[in-house]
Protein backbone atom coordinates (compact mmCIF):
# COMPACT_ATOMS: atom_id res chain seq x y z
CA UNK A 1 0.00 0.00 0.00
CA UNK A 2 1.35 3.30 -0.85
CA UNK A 3 1.60 6.02 1.41
CA UNK A 4 -1.22 7.59 3.58
CA UNK A 5 -3.02 10.95 1.81
CA UNK A 6 -4.80 13.32 3.77
CA UNK A 7 -7.86 15.68 3.03
CA UNK A 8 -10.27 17.82 4.97
CA UNK A 9 -13.23 15.67 3.54
CA UNK A 10 -12.80 12.13 1.70
CA UNK A 11 -16.55 11.27 -0.13
CA UNK A 12 -17.06 7.75 -0.30
CA UNK A 13 -19.66 7.68 -3.50
CA UNK A 14 -20.17 9.86 -6.43
CA UNK A 15 -23.59 9.58 -7.28
CA UNK A 16 -25.83 12.96 -6.57
CA UNK A 17 -25.43 13.01 -3.06
CA UNK A 18 -21.76 12.43 -2.98
CA UNK A 19 -20.42 14.44 -5.73
CA UNK A 20 -22.20 17.92 -4.48
CA UNK A 21 -20.70 17.32 -0.79
CA UNK A 22 -17.55 17.15 -2.54
CA UNK A 23 -17.94 20.20 -5.06
CA UNK A 24 -19.64 22.16 -2.25
CA UNK A 25 -16.51 21.29 -0.28
CA UNK A 26 -14.12 21.97 -2.57
CA UNK A 27 -15.78 25.59 -3.25
CA UNK A 28 -15.70 25.97 0.25
CA UNK A 29 -11.72 25.66 0.28
CA UNK A 30 -11.58 21.95 1.78
CA UNK A 31 -8.99 19.93 0.38
CA UNK A 32 -11.17 16.65 -1.40
CA UNK A 33 -10.94 14.05 -2.24
CA UNK A 34 -14.15 11.68 -4.12
CA UNK A 35 -14.21 7.69 -4.23
CA UNK A 36 -16.29 5.76 -6.63
CA UNK A 37 -15.96 2.23 -7.62
CA UNK A 38 -18.94 2.39 -10.75
CA UNK A 39 -17.67 1.92 -14.64
CA UNK A 40 -19.67 2.91 -17.47
CA UNK A 41 -20.78 0.99 -20.27
CA UNK A 42 -17.71 1.42 -21.67
CA UNK A 43 -15.73 -0.25 -18.66
CA UNK A 44 -14.42 3.36 -17.87
CA UNK A 45 -14.91 5.18 -14.64
CA UNK A 46 -18.22 7.01 -14.72
CA UNK A 47 -19.47 9.41 -11.89
CA UNK A 48 -22.82 10.53 -11.14
CA UNK A 49 -23.82 7.35 -9.42
CA UNK A 50 -27.45 5.65 -10.47
CA UNK A 51 -28.94 8.41 -11.29
CA UNK A 52 -26.90 9.27 -14.13
CA UNK A 53 -25.52 6.14 -14.74
CA UNK A 54 -28.83 3.60 -14.90
CA UNK A 55 -31.49 6.36 -13.03
CA UNK A 56 -33.00 9.58 -13.46
CA UNK A 57 -30.66 10.76 -16.66
CA UNK A 58 -31.05 7.62 -18.93
CA UNK A 59 -34.82 7.13 -18.35
CA UNK A 60 -35.83 10.36 -18.85
CA UNK A 61 -34.16 10.12 -22.40
CA UNK A 62 -35.72 6.83 -23.23
CA UNK A 63 -38.97 8.34 -21.64
CA UNK A 64 -38.56 11.27 -24.21
CA UNK A 65 -37.51 8.85 -27.27
CA UNK A 66 -41.11 7.11 -26.68
CA UNK A 67 -42.95 9.31 -26.19
CA UNK A 68 -42.02 11.05 -29.59
CA UNK A 69 -42.72 7.72 -30.82
CA UNK A 70 -46.28 7.22 -29.16
CA UNK A 71 -47.07 10.88 -29.93
CA UNK A 72 -46.88 9.97 -33.57
CA UNK A 73 -49.58 7.28 -33.86
CA UNK A 74 -51.80 9.39 -31.18
CA UNK A 75 -51.44 13.04 -30.59
CA UNK A 76 -50.15 13.78 -34.03
CA UNK A 77 -53.06 13.19 -36.37
CA UNK A 78 -55.17 15.94 -34.33
CA UNK A 79 -52.58 18.18 -35.36
CA UNK A 80 -53.31 17.63 -39.31
CA UNK A 81 -49.67 15.33 -39.26
CA UNK A 82 -49.76 12.38 -41.21
CA UNK A 83 -46.73 9.97 -42.32
CA UNK A 84 -46.15 7.19 -44.37
CA UNK A 85 -44.48 5.20 -41.91
CA UNK A 86 -43.20 5.04 -38.12
CA UNK A 87 -40.90 2.87 -37.39
CA UNK A 88 -38.03 2.78 -33.91
CA UNK A 89 -34.52 1.51 -34.32
CA UNK A 90 -34.09 0.84 -31.10
CA UNK A 91 -30.41 0.74 -31.24
CA UNK A 92 -30.29 4.56 -32.45
CA UNK A 93 -32.50 5.12 -29.01
CA UNK A 94 -30.17 3.34 -26.93
CA UNK A 95 -27.27 4.82 -28.48
CA UNK A 96 -28.95 8.34 -27.78
CA UNK A 97 -29.53 7.51 -24.56
CA UNK A 98 -25.67 6.33 -23.85
CA UNK A 99 -24.40 9.54 -25.38
CA UNK A 100 -26.30 11.23 -22.47
CA UNK A 101 -24.99 9.51 -20.02
CA UNK A 102 -21.81 10.20 -21.22
CA UNK A 103 -21.83 13.45 -21.48
CA UNK A 104 -23.35 13.89 -17.88
CA UNK A 105 -20.96 11.61 -16.04
CA UNK A 106 -17.91 13.45 -17.71
CA UNK A 107 -19.05 16.48 -16.85
CA UNK A 108 -19.28 15.25 -13.03
CA UNK A 109 -15.36 13.77 -14.04
CA UNK A 110 -14.65 18.17 -15.79
CA UNK A 111 -16.27 19.83 -12.47
CA UNK A 112 -14.01 18.03 -10.18
CA UNK A 113 -11.17 18.63 -12.13
CA UNK A 114 -12.40 22.66 -12.38
CA UNK A 115 -12.60 22.36 -8.24
CA UNK A 116 -9.32 20.58 -7.91
CA UNK A 117 -11.34 17.54 -6.08
CA UNK A 118 -8.89 14.61 -6.47
CA UNK A 119 -11.14 11.33 -7.61
CA UNK A 120 -10.07 7.97 -6.33
CA UNK A 121 -11.41 4.92 -8.42
CA UNK A 122 -12.55 1.55 -6.31
CA UNK A 123 -13.91 0.16 -3.89
CA UNK A 124 -14.25 2.82 -0.60
CA UNK A 125 -14.08 0.98 3.15
CA UNK A 126 -14.50 3.29 6.06
CA UNK A 127 -11.79 2.15 8.70
CA UNK A 128 -11.62 3.48 12.23
CA UNK A 129 -9.96 6.85 12.71
CA UNK A 130 -11.36 8.10 9.54
CA UNK A 131 -9.33 5.97 7.29
CA UNK A 132 -10.64 4.89 4.15
CA UNK A 133 -8.92 2.19 2.00
CA UNK A 134 -9.34 2.39 -1.51
CA UNK A 135 -9.44 -1.11 -3.63
CA UNK A 136 -8.63 0.50 -7.13
CA UNK A 137 -9.75 -1.16 -9.97
CA UNK A 138 -5.76 -1.95 -11.06
CA UNK A 139 -5.34 -3.98 -8.03
CA UNK A 140 -3.66 -1.60 -5.96
CA UNK A 141 -4.71 -0.02 -2.85
CA UNK A 142 -4.17 3.28 -1.16
CA UNK A 143 -5.30 4.79 2.05
CA UNK A 144 -6.68 8.10 2.95
CA UNK A 145 -7.30 9.97 5.87
CA UNK A 146 -9.84 12.00 6.10
CA UNK A 147 -10.55 14.90 8.82
CA UNK A 148 -14.07 14.72 8.01
CA UNK A 149 -15.27 11.46 5.97
CA UNK A 150 -18.82 11.60 4.05
CA UNK A 151 -20.49 8.19 3.41
CA UNK A 152 -22.50 8.51 0.41
CA UNK A 153 -22.92 4.85 -1.32
CA UNK A 154 -26.28 4.84 -2.58
CA UNK A 155 -28.17 2.04 -2.94
CA UNK A 156 -29.57 -1.32 -4.90
CA UNK A 157 -32.24 -2.85 -6.30
CA UNK A 158 -33.87 -5.16 -4.43
CA UNK A 159 -33.82 -8.91 -5.56
CA UNK A 160 -37.08 -11.29 -4.82
CA UNK A 161 -35.60 -14.76 -3.96
CA UNK A 162 -38.06 -15.85 -6.94
CA UNK A 163 -37.07 -13.80 -9.47
CA UNK A 164 -33.47 -13.19 -9.71
CA UNK A 165 -31.96 -11.18 -12.17
CA UNK A 166 -30.05 -12.59 -14.82
CA UNK A 167 -29.58 -9.53 -16.86
CA UNK A 168 -31.37 -10.78 -19.70
CA UNK A 169 -34.63 -12.50 -19.40
CA UNK A 170 -35.26 -11.32 -15.49
CA UNK A 171 -33.76 -7.64 -15.10
CA UNK A 172 -33.63 -4.33 -12.87
CA UNK A 173 -33.75 -1.09 -14.24
CA UNK A 174 -29.84 -1.38 -15.36
CA UNK A 175 -31.65 -4.34 -18.04
CA UNK A 176 -34.55 -2.77 -18.75
CA UNK A 177 -32.77 0.56 -20.25
CA UNK A 178 -30.82 -1.85 -22.48
CA UNK A 179 -33.15 -4.17 -24.22
CA UNK A 180 -31.90 -4.51 -27.96
CA UNK A 181 -35.37 -4.33 -29.61
CA UNK A 182 -39.09 -4.10 -28.29
CA UNK A 183 -40.19 -7.07 -25.76
CA UNK A 184 -43.59 -8.27 -27.30
CA UNK A 185 -44.59 -9.00 -24.12
CA UNK A 186 -43.02 -7.67 -20.84
CA UNK A 187 -44.12 -8.50 -16.96
CA UNK A 188 -43.48 -5.90 -14.10
CA UNK A 189 -43.14 -6.65 -10.72
CA UNK A 190 -43.66 -3.68 -8.39
CA UNK A 191 -46.23 -0.60 -9.71
CA UNK A 192 -44.00 2.32 -8.27
CA UNK A 193 -42.15 4.85 -9.64
CA UNK A 194 -39.79 2.33 -12.14
CA UNK A 195 -42.14 -0.16 -13.28
CA UNK A 196 -44.22 3.00 -14.14
CA UNK A 197 -41.32 5.15 -15.92
CA UNK A 198 -39.95 1.82 -17.82
CA UNK A 199 -43.17 0.28 -17.70
CA UNK A 200 -44.41 3.37 -19.82
CA UNK A 201 -41.81 3.26 -22.14
CA UNK A 202 -41.84 -0.14 -23.35
CA UNK A 203 -45.47 0.45 -23.71
CA UNK A 204 -45.38 3.66 -25.85
CA UNK A 205 -42.71 1.06 -28.05
CA UNK A 206 -45.06 -1.39 -28.28
CA UNK A 207 -44.93 -3.72 -25.83
CA UNK A 208 -47.52 -5.60 -24.09
CA UNK A 209 -46.97 -4.53 -20.52
CA UNK A 210 -48.40 -6.30 -17.45
CA UNK A 211 -47.89 -4.84 -14.03
CA UNK A 212 -47.83 -7.16 -10.99
CA UNK A 213 -48.59 -4.73 -7.21
CA UNK A 214 -48.62 -6.21 -4.14
CA UNK A 215 -50.93 -3.53 -2.70
CA UNK A 216 -54.44 -3.30 -3.25
CA UNK A 217 -54.29 0.62 -4.16
CA UNK A 218 -52.67 2.29 -6.90
CA UNK A 219 -49.93 4.81 -6.28
CA UNK A 220 -50.60 4.73 -1.90
CA UNK A 221 -48.09 7.09 -1.33
CA UNK A 222 -50.03 9.81 -4.02
CA UNK A 223 -53.45 11.96 -3.39
CA UNK A 224 -56.17 9.47 -3.74
CA UNK A 225 -57.76 11.76 -6.65
CA UNK A 226 -54.05 11.96 -8.78
CA UNK A 227 -53.97 8.34 -8.20
CA UNK A 228 -57.72 7.65 -9.79
CA UNK A 229 -56.66 9.51 -12.83
CA UNK A 230 -53.41 8.51 -13.68
CA UNK A 231 -54.80 4.62 -13.17
CA UNK A 232 -57.36 5.63 -15.68
CA UNK A 233 -54.75 7.48 -18.36
CA UNK A 234 -52.56 4.25 -17.59
CA UNK A 235 -55.31 2.02 -18.47
CA UNK A 236 -56.52 3.95 -21.57
CA UNK A 237 -52.38 3.45 -22.70
CA UNK A 238 -52.95 0.09 -22.74
CA UNK A 239 -50.87 -0.72 -19.06
CA UNK A 240 -51.91 -3.32 -17.55
CA UNK A 241 -51.94 -2.86 -13.78
CA UNK A 242 -53.13 -5.85 -11.48
CA UNK A 243 -53.50 -4.74 -7.83
CA UNK A 244 -53.51 -7.06 -4.86
CA UNK A 245 -51.51 -9.41 -6.95
CA UNK A 246 -48.71 -11.39 -5.73
CA UNK A 247 -46.12 -12.99 -7.88
CA UNK A 248 -45.08 -16.51 -6.07
CA UNK A 249 -42.36 -17.94 -8.61
CA UNK A 250 -41.11 -17.37 -11.98
CA UNK A 251 -39.14 -19.47 -14.02
CA UNK A 252 -36.89 -18.96 -17.26
CA UNK A 253 -37.42 -21.28 -20.20
CA UNK A 254 -37.16 -21.29 -23.98
CA UNK A 255 -40.76 -19.57 -24.67
CA UNK A 256 -39.96 -16.60 -22.06
CA UNK A 257 -40.26 -16.00 -18.91
CA UNK A 258 -43.18 -17.77 -16.85
CA UNK A 259 -44.44 -15.71 -14.21
CA UNK A 260 -46.85 -17.36 -11.16
CA UNK A 261 -49.08 -15.45 -9.36
CA UNK A 262 -52.03 -15.01 -7.75
CA UNK A 263 -54.94 -12.38 -7.77
CA UNK A 264 -56.29 -12.76 -4.10
CA UNK A 265 -58.70 -15.54 -5.75
CA UNK A 266 -56.66 -18.30 -7.59
CA UNK A 267 -53.01 -19.06 -8.83
CA UNK A 268 -52.28 -17.85 -12.23
CA UNK A 269 -49.50 -18.14 -14.74
CA UNK A 270 -48.47 -15.53 -17.63
CA UNK A 271 -45.17 -16.18 -19.97
CA UNK A 272 -43.51 -13.11 -20.91
CA UNK A 273 -40.70 -12.37 -23.47
CA UNK A 274 -38.73 -9.95 -20.36
CA UNK A 275 -39.39 -9.59 -16.69
CA UNK A 276 -38.48 -5.92 -14.85
CA UNK A 277 -38.81 -6.65 -11.02
CA UNK A 278 -38.82 -3.01 -9.54
CA UNK A 279 -39.66 -3.68 -6.17
CA UNK A 280 -37.45 -0.90 -4.19
CA UNK A 281 -33.71 -0.17 -3.42
CA UNK A 282 -32.17 -0.84 -0.65
CA UNK A 283 -28.84 0.81 1.01
CA UNK A 284 -25.61 -0.32 -0.85
CA UNK A 285 -23.63 -0.50 2.96
CA UNK A 286 -22.23 -4.00 2.15
CA UNK A 287 -18.74 -4.26 2.93
CA UNK A 288 -18.77 -0.02 3.27
CA UNK A 289 -17.90 -0.22 7.04
CA UNK A 290 -14.74 -1.93 8.61
CA UNK A 291 -14.93 -3.56 12.13
CA UNK A 292 -14.60 -0.88 14.80
CA UNK A 293 -15.39 2.11 12.93
CA UNK A 294 -18.57 2.83 15.09
CA UNK A 295 -20.96 3.73 12.57
CA UNK A 296 -24.85 2.00 13.16
CA UNK A 297 -26.71 0.63 10.63
CA UNK A 298 -30.13 -0.04 11.11
CA UNK A 299 -32.31 -2.93 10.97
CA UNK A 300 -32.56 -2.05 6.86
CA UNK A 301 -28.82 -1.70 6.47
CA UNK A 302 -29.66 2.10 6.64
CA UNK A 303 -26.90 4.52 8.16
CA UNK A 304 -28.29 6.01 11.26
CA UNK A 305 -27.62 9.25 11.43
CA UNK A 306 -29.18 12.49 13.55
CA UNK A 307 -31.33 15.27 11.70
CA UNK A 308 -27.75 16.72 9.95
CA UNK A 309 -26.68 14.34 8.77
CA UNK A 310 -23.93 13.45 11.67
CA UNK A 311 -23.48 9.38 12.05
CA UNK A 312 -22.45 10.68 16.03
CA UNK A 313 -19.08 9.07 15.40
CA UNK A 314 -16.49 12.16 15.05
CA UNK A 315 -16.07 13.11 11.74
CA UNK A 316 -18.01 10.62 9.94
CA UNK A 317 -21.35 11.70 8.11
CA UNK A 318 -24.24 9.83 5.58
CA UNK A 319 -25.95 11.51 2.92
CA UNK A 320 -28.14 10.23 0.50
CA UNK A 321 -29.89 7.06 -0.17
CA UNK A 322 -27.69 5.15 2.70
CA UNK A 323 -29.42 7.24 5.25
CA UNK A 324 -33.10 7.49 6.03
CA UNK A 325 -35.75 9.63 4.15
CA UNK A 326 -37.13 9.28 0.72
CA UNK A 327 -34.31 8.01 -1.77
CA UNK A 328 -34.54 10.71 -4.68
CA UNK A 329 -31.61 12.41 -6.27
CA UNK A 330 -32.42 15.88 -5.44
CA UNK A 331 -32.47 14.97 -1.41
CA UNK A 332 -29.25 13.67 -1.94
CA UNK A 333 -27.74 17.18 -3.61
CA UNK A 334 -29.38 19.09 -0.33
CA UNK A 335 -27.37 16.45 1.94
CA UNK A 336 -23.92 16.93 0.14
CA UNK A 337 -24.48 20.78 0.50
CA UNK A 338 -25.98 20.67 3.76
CA UNK A 339 -22.87 18.19 5.07
CA UNK A 340 -20.28 20.16 3.21
CA UNK A 341 -21.50 23.74 4.46
CA UNK A 342 -21.25 22.27 8.33
CA UNK A 343 -18.11 20.81 7.95
CA UNK A 344 -17.01 24.21 6.79
CA UNK A 345 -18.23 25.67 10.07
CA UNK A 346 -21.40 27.30 8.20
CA UNK A 347 -25.35 26.48 8.68
CA UNK A 348 -26.08 23.58 6.93
CA UNK A 349 -30.19 22.66 6.81
CA UNK A 350 -32.42 20.62 4.62
CA UNK A 351 -35.92 21.23 4.79
CA UNK A 352 -37.58 17.41 4.58
CA UNK A 353 -40.93 19.05 4.49
CA UNK A 354 -40.76 20.81 0.79
CA UNK A 355 -38.75 18.05 -1.25
CA UNK A 356 -41.20 17.54 -4.35
CA UNK A 357 -41.90 14.10 -5.89
CA UNK A 358 -42.23 13.15 -9.40
CA UNK A 359 -43.19 10.31 -11.30
CA UNK A 360 -42.48 10.88 -15.41
CA UNK A 361 -45.08 9.29 -16.82
CA UNK A 362 -47.61 10.86 -19.44
CA UNK A 363 -49.27 12.75 -18.04
CA UNK A 364 -46.49 13.29 -15.28
CA UNK A 365 -47.46 13.49 -11.27
CA UNK A 366 -46.02 15.31 -9.07
CA UNK A 367 -46.31 16.33 -5.71
CA UNK A 368 -45.06 18.25 -2.28
CA UNK A 369 -46.21 18.49 0.68
CA UNK A 370 -49.18 16.64 2.87
CA UNK A 371 -52.25 14.57 0.82
CA UNK A 372 -56.04 15.12 1.85
CA UNK A 373 -55.32 11.69 3.49
CA UNK A 374 -52.41 12.56 5.68
CA UNK A 375 -53.96 16.09 6.54
CA UNK A 376 -57.13 14.40 8.16
CA UNK A 377 -55.07 11.21 9.56
CA UNK A 378 -53.27 14.32 11.20
CA UNK A 379 -56.36 16.13 12.26
CA UNK A 380 -55.63 19.18 10.27
CA UNK A 381 -58.29 21.42 9.45
CA UNK A 382 -57.79 22.54 5.13
CA UNK A 383 -59.30 23.84 1.99
CA UNK A 384 -58.64 22.63 -0.49
CA UNK A 385 -59.27 23.98 -3.95
CA UNK A 386 -57.98 22.63 -7.50
CA UNK A 387 -58.09 23.76 -11.49
CA UNK A 388 -58.47 21.24 -14.45
CA UNK A 389 -55.80 21.46 -16.94
CA UNK A 390 -59.18 21.14 -19.82
CA UNK A 391 -59.74 24.33 -18.92
CA UNK A 392 -56.94 25.86 -19.66
CA UNK A 393 -56.08 27.66 -23.14
CA UNK A 394 -52.21 26.28 -23.42
CA UNK A 395 -52.93 22.97 -22.55
CA UNK A 396 -55.56 22.36 -24.88
CA UNK A 397 -53.80 24.26 -27.44
CA UNK A 398 -50.86 21.64 -26.84
CA UNK A 399 -53.68 18.76 -26.76
CA UNK A 400 -52.45 17.75 -23.43
CA UNK A 401 -55.92 18.91 -21.37
CA UNK A 402 -55.55 15.91 -19.07
CA UNK A 403 -55.68 16.01 -15.18
CA UNK A 404 -55.53 19.25 -12.93
CA UNK A 405 -53.84 20.97 -9.75
CA UNK A 406 -54.93 20.78 -6.07
CA UNK A 407 -53.68 23.28 -3.31
CA UNK A 408 -54.18 22.40 0.56
CA UNK A 409 -54.10 25.13 2.64
CA UNK A 410 -54.40 25.29 6.61
CA UNK A 411 -58.11 26.57 7.29
CA UNK A 412 -57.20 28.79 9.35
CA UNK A 413 -53.74 30.26 8.99
CA UNK A 414 -54.21 29.60 4.66
CA UNK A 415 -50.91 28.66 4.43
CA UNK A 416 -49.87 25.86 1.90
CA UNK A 417 -49.89 22.35 3.31
CA UNK A 418 -49.29 20.79 -0.27
CA UNK A 419 -49.89 20.72 -3.86
CA UNK A 420 -50.94 18.19 -6.10
CA UNK A 421 -50.50 17.98 -9.93
CA UNK A 422 -51.37 15.49 -12.58
CA UNK A 423 -50.96 16.95 -16.10
CA UNK A 424 -48.74 18.44 -18.50
CA UNK A 425 -45.24 19.78 -17.34
CA UNK A 426 -46.34 18.93 -14.04
CA UNK A 427 -42.63 18.19 -12.75
CA UNK A 428 -41.93 21.89 -13.43
CA UNK A 429 -45.38 23.44 -12.25
CA UNK A 430 -44.45 22.23 -8.67
CA UNK A 431 -41.76 24.34 -7.33
CA UNK A 432 -44.28 26.76 -7.53
CA UNK A 433 -45.66 25.03 -4.69
CA UNK A 434 -42.18 23.83 -3.32
CA UNK A 435 -40.90 27.74 -3.33
CA UNK A 436 -44.27 28.90 -1.61
CA UNK A 437 -44.10 26.20 0.65
CA UNK A 438 -40.37 27.04 1.65
CA UNK A 439 -41.20 30.85 1.87
CA UNK A 440 -44.22 29.89 4.30
CA UNK A 441 -46.69 31.02 1.64
CA UNK A 442 -50.46 31.35 1.51
CA UNK A 443 -53.03 29.97 -1.19
CA UNK A 444 -54.16 34.00 -0.99
CA UNK A 445 -50.45 35.28 -1.77
CA UNK A 446 -50.04 32.09 -4.70
CA UNK A 447 -53.40 33.83 -6.18
CA UNK A 448 -52.15 37.36 -5.76
CA UNK A 449 -48.99 36.57 -7.86
CA UNK A 450 -49.83 37.25 -11.49
CA UNK A 451 -48.95 34.53 -14.07
CA UNK A 452 -48.05 34.39 -17.33
CA UNK A 453 -51.03 34.33 -19.77
CA UNK A 454 -51.65 31.61 -22.13
CA UNK A 455 -49.36 29.28 -20.35
CA UNK A 456 -49.57 25.91 -17.46
CA UNK A 457 -48.97 27.88 -14.40
CA UNK A 458 -52.20 29.29 -14.94
CA UNK A 459 -53.78 25.95 -13.80
CA UNK A 460 -51.84 26.83 -10.15
CA UNK A 461 -52.98 29.78 -10.26
CA UNK A 462 -57.03 29.18 -10.25
CA UNK A 463 -56.58 26.36 -8.40
CA UNK A 464 -54.69 28.46 -5.40
CA UNK A 465 -58.00 31.26 -5.71
CA UNK A 466 -60.06 28.07 -5.75
CA UNK A 467 -58.99 27.81 -2.60
CA UNK A 468 -61.28 30.56 -1.48
CA UNK A 469 -63.82 29.52 -4.17
CA UNK A 470 -62.44 32.49 -6.44
CA UNK A 471 -61.11 30.37 -9.22
CA UNK A 472 -62.20 32.87 -12.18
CA UNK A 473 -62.18 30.00 -15.16
CA UNK A 474 -64.34 27.67 -13.40
CA UNK A 475 -67.84 27.63 -11.58
CA UNK A 476 -66.95 27.68 -8.00
N1 LIG B 1 -38.93 9.85 -10.71
C1 LIG B 1 -38.29 9.51 -9.59
O1 LIG B 1 -38.19 10.29 -8.65
C2 LIG B 1 -37.72 8.13 -9.45
C3 LIG B 1 -37.56 7.32 -10.56
C4 LIG B 1 -37.07 6.04 -10.38
C5 LIG B 1 -36.75 5.60 -9.11
N2 LIG B 1 -36.91 6.42 -8.05
C6 LIG B 1 -36.65 5.93 -6.69
O2 LIG B 1 -36.03 4.67 -6.73
C7 LIG B 1 -36.54 3.85 -5.70
C8 LIG B 1 -36.92 2.49 -6.24
O3 LIG B 1 -38.03 2.58 -7.15
P1 LIG B 1 -39.01 1.36 -7.27
O4 LIG B 1 -40.00 1.67 -8.30
O5 LIG B 1 -38.22 0.09 -7.36
O6 LIG B 1 -39.65 1.30 -5.82
P2 LIG B 1 -41.00 1.93 -5.24
O7 LIG B 1 -40.84 1.84 -3.78
O8 LIG B 1 -41.34 3.22 -5.89
O9 LIG B 1 -42.13 0.88 -5.72
C9 LIG B 1 -42.05 -0.49 -5.47
C10 LIG B 1 -43.44 -1.09 -5.63
O10 LIG B 1 -43.30 -2.50 -5.61
C11 LIG B 1 -44.35 -3.05 -4.84
N3 LIG B 1 -43.89 -4.37 -4.36
C12 LIG B 1 -42.96 -4.63 -3.42
N4 LIG B 1 -42.78 -5.97 -3.32
C13 LIG B 1 -43.59 -6.54 -4.24
C14 LIG B 1 -43.84 -7.88 -4.64
N5 LIG B 1 -43.20 -8.89 -4.08
N6 LIG B 1 -44.74 -8.09 -5.63
C15 LIG B 1 -45.39 -7.05 -6.22
N7 LIG B 1 -45.21 -5.78 -5.87
C16 LIG B 1 -44.30 -5.52 -4.90
C17 LIG B 1 -44.57 -2.04 -3.74
O11 LIG B 1 -45.83 -2.19 -3.15
C18 LIG B 1 -44.39 -0.73 -4.50
O12 LIG B 1 -45.61 -0.28 -5.04
C19 LIG B 1 -37.71 4.57 -5.06
O13 LIG B 1 -37.31 5.06 -3.82
C20 LIG B 1 -37.99 5.69 -6.01
O14 LIG B 1 -38.45 6.85 -5.34
C21 LIG B 1 -37.40 7.67 -8.19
Amino acid sequence: MSEQQQFDVVVIGGGPAGYHAAIRAAQLGLKTACVDAALGKDGQPALGGTCLRVGCIPSKALLDSSRQFWNMSHIFGEHGISFADQKIDVATMIGRKDKIVKQFTGGIAALFKANKITPFYGFGQLQPGNIVTVKQHDGSTVELKGTNVVLAAGSDSIELPFAKFDGKNIVDNVGALDFTAVPKTLGVIGAGVIGLELGSVWNRLGAKVTVFEALPDFLAAADKEVAKVAAREFKKQGLDIRLGTKVSKTEVKADGVHVTFNDGKSDQEMVVEKLLVCVGRRAATKGLLADGTGVKLDARGMIEVDDHCHTGVDGVWAIGDCVRGPMLAHKGFEEGIEVAELIAGLPGHVNYDTIPNVIYTEPEIAWVGKTEEQLKAEGIAYKAGSFPFAAVGRAVAMAEPIGFVKVLADAETDRILGMHLIGPNVSELVHEGVISMEFNGSADDLARICHAHPSLSEAVHDAAMAVDKRAIHKAN
